[in-house]
């Protein structure tokens, strides 16, 4: 997830903590590309407005850029040492291993009361090119499963909630898709069509044909580019790039914004490798987080995430990045090892 990715969140009874397992909110940049441009007075409308359109093509493919790390910052984890990476380094003192930080981790949770949320893509399942392809090993799901016996557990996801539960297929957990803007309630009610509506909080409900519309959009414009893919997420619309050459990168970002031009309530951010187009409204992960943990009977106050200082954000990620996380986890392997200490520490505290 982005406010960073999934974690576990810890509360105590009076007050409660939330964050994630991935990255709930944020490494996201996020540009709203609005239709209708504003022209100063004394300039040639048409080109101010060209102008505007540059501007918002280019900021589109510098974050393009930005959150696609070459290849030697890949190395920054396991292959160099952090004595040979400044910039490793001073990342992993800000956001410490959360298993190497696990001890500290529980002790704060000592009688509190912890509560699950996870990303899915880069966290409980590898990153690949076909994103119809990003399955989660059995091994994972097991450990999922396993810890939803003992903390509520929820999945965040930017998926659709259907795609994401049939990777995840378990009825244990509580999940929220489009990027927290399709929420179930209630455990065992995942079957996406068939959700009972007073268990569905979909705050972006009036967005549907919308979406439609600019997903089809999306498609037809993207069609001659090889490698672009739309994804509908239902409540949102990914454009991917991953397997666009890049040089061509810079099509990619003007053609969304073109189609984003008729489309004033929605807004683009940027994922990895993806461009993300979703409603303008006043909605993310986090607030699906306080959302469900308001469900769930967890949260009793009105205060937030690290507002409340009470929760751990863990961000998975090889590479160094800017978040509000607390902690960091590598990749997939690292996060189903730290649901497995979790597990270890619940079972011997009962
Ligand atoms: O907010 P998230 O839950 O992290 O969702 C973000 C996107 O996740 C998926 O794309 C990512 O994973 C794909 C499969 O590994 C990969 O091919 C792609 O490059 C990644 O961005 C999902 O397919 C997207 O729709 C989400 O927007």
């Amino acid at each position: 997830m982005d406010t960073s990715t999934s974690s576990p969140v810890i509360t105590d009874p009076l007050s409660i903590s939330p964050p994630l397992l991935g990255s709930l909110t944020s490494n996201l940049m996020s540009f709203s590309v609005m239709s209708g441009g504003c022209s100063s007075p004394g300039m040639n409308v048409s080109a101010s407005r060209r102008k505007i359109e540059e501007v918002l093509v280019n900021g589109l493919l510098d974050a393009m850029k930005s959150s696609s790390p070459r290849k030697k910052h890949n190395l920054a984890f396991g292959q160099v040492s952090p004595d040979e990476d400044p910039a490793y380094s001073a990342w992993m003192s800000k956001c410490p291993s959360a298993l190497t930080s696990f001890k500290q981790i529980v002790a704060n949770a000592q009688g509190r009361k912890i509560a699950v949320f996870l990303d899915y893509d880069g966290t409980l399942s590898p990153i690949v090119d076909d994103p119809d392809k990003a399955f989660m090993s059995p091994v994972m799901r097991a450990a999922v499963r396993n810890v939803a016996k003992y903390f509520p557990t929820a999945i965040v996801s930017g998926r659709s909630r259907k795609k994401v539960f049939e990777f995840v297929k378990l009825k244990e957990l509580y999940y929220a898709g489009s990027h927290g803007m399709d929420i179930v309630t209630s455990v065992a009610e995942h079957n996406a069509e068939k959700c009972k509506e007073a268990n569905l909080f979909q705050p972006a409900s009036e967005f549907l044909p919308m979406i439609d519309e600019v997903s089809k959009s999306l498609l037809e414009v993207t069609n001659g580019i090889e490698g672009a893919r739309v994804e509908n997420n239902k409540f949102s619309v990914s454009v991917h790039y991953r397997n666009v050459a890049e040089k061509d990168w810079e099509v990619v970002a003007r053609l969304v914004n073109e189609v984003l031009e008729a489309f004033p309530r929605l807004k683009v951010t940027n994922g990895r490798m993806v461009l993300e187009v979703r409603p303008v409204i006043n909605w993310d992960k986090g607030k699906a987080v306080e959302f469900l943990l308001q469900s769930l009977g967890l949260n009793d106050s009105e205060n937030v995430l690290r507002e409340r200082n009470c929760g751990y954000g863990i961000l998975v990620s090889q590479v160094p990045k800017d978040t509000e996380a607390l902690y960091s986890l590598r990749d997939p392997s690292e996060v189903m090892g730290f649901l497995n200490s979790l597990v270890r520490w619940k079972k011997h505290s009962l």
